[in-house]
């Protein structure tokens, strides 16, 4: 195996590096024909319950991107069945949820997580990957309570929050208690990936952007800086992303986090201005990976440059890669930017 490359940790942590490292939001699976051919046979509960499967899913972008981290093969659906939530991921909808929160009563239900014993699989791949087969960082992952309260109370993906909201703001018992199964599920789940080897955490807040900042200060950023103040612990860097958020990035610099994530709709110039400290990931819009190469070279060089302003950049895509991007466009973004950024 080559020597270990830590370099997206040293950046992570705010320290200069000599290039600007990348990896991408779901950059495992997607698009590779390795990974459809896969999925032909297995879905993703099922691959994610095979180690050495799943390990490999996870280590095909790392191989053929050259990136510089790579992201556990799973979904942020992943440890709901051990809480006590019936989740089913159906293809051309998403994740659908038999059993929706609509009460305190339904919250109170909903049980603990024990990984050792409910994820063993999500513990073993992690294990495999960092003791055997990475020679770069290892990012472990979680949703955040909103996120994934919305898919509990909604029943599956939603465009408006309705429910999630009302219940948000009718029944604050109930909400807040579901925060906090939340945040104890999130908390003990993180600790046990990073016990298990993964030496960088994301938390995927994706959703949360639909809520504006009074509303963000009054029934989210109390459970968020439990959480990442519990995970300080670990002495891992600490990544909050979200989609649509740029108006909470100045409440996200107040957490104890080490890395925002930005998607495209914010650009790192402006995030800067507005003063946030931290360092930050993103950003390019994977739409662009669509166009033509001189086009995504000149937004990619634009947002490098935006980042070399500030000792600490990670170069991400603004939110997932999606199935009709060409890995060889990937791999060639890869290569640009490693290029690029160390002019
Ligand atoms: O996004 C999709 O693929 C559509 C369905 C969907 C899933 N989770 C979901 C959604 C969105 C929604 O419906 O609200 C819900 C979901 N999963 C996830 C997020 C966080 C985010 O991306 O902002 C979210 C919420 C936000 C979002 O949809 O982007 C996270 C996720 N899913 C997944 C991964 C792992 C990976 O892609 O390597 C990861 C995270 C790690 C990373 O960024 O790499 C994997 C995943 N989830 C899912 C699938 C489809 C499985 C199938 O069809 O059998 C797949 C695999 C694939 O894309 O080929 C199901």
């Amino acid at each position: 195996m080559t020597k270990f490359n830590d370099t997206i940790l040293k950046a992570f942590r705010g320290e200069k590096t000599d290039y600007t490292p990348v990896w991408y939001m779901r950059q495992a699976g997607r698009s590779q024909k390795e990974y459809r051919e896969l999925k032909k046979k297995y879905s993703l509960f099922e691959i994610t319950h095979q180690p050495e499967l799943c390990a490999y899913v996870t280590r095909l972008p790392v191989e053929m991107y050259n990136v510089d981290a790579a992201i556990l093969y799973k979904d942020i659906m992943s440890p709901l069945p051990a809480i006590g939530v019936d989740v089913e991921i159906k293809s051309g909808i998403g994740p659908v949820i038999d059993n929706p929160i609509a009460s305190l009563q339904d919250v109170e239900k909903l049980g603990t997580i024990d990984p050792e014993s409910d994820v063993p699989y999500v513990l073993d791949t992690i294990r495999l990957l960092t003791k055997e087969q990475l020679n770069v960082p290892l990012i472990g992952f979680s949703g955040a309570p909103f996120t994934l309260a919305s898919y509990m109370i909604e029943g599956g993906p939603s465009k408006n929050y309705h429910k999630t909201k009302a219940l948000m703001y009718s029944d604050h018992k109930a909400w807040f208690a579901l925060m906090d199964k939340l945040a104890d599920m999130t908390i003990t789940y993180v600790k046990a990936q990073v016990n298990a080897g993964a030496q960088a955490i994301q938390i995927f807040d994706s959703w949360v952007g639909a809520l504006n900042v009074a509303d963000y200060r009054t029934y989210i950023k109390p459970v968020m800086n439990r959480i990442f103040s519990e995970l300080r612990d670990t002495n891992v860097p600490l990544i909050l992303f979200g989609v649509g958020a740029g108006h909470l990035v100045k409440e996200w610099n107040d957490l104890p986090v080490d890395v925002i994530g930005l998607d495209w709709r914010m650009s790192i110039k402006e995030a800067r201005d507005l003063d946030v400290t931290k360092a930050l990931q993103g950003n390019l819009d994977p739409a662009f990976l669509l166009a033509d190469w001189d086009v995504v070279e000149e937004k990619a060089k634009q947002i490098i440059d935006e980042g070399k302003a500030h000792p600490s950049h990670i170069f991400n895509l603004g939110h997932g890669v999606t199935p009709e991007i060409s890995p060889e466009r990937l791999k060639k973004l890869t290569t640009f930017i490693h290029e690029y950024s160390m002019k």
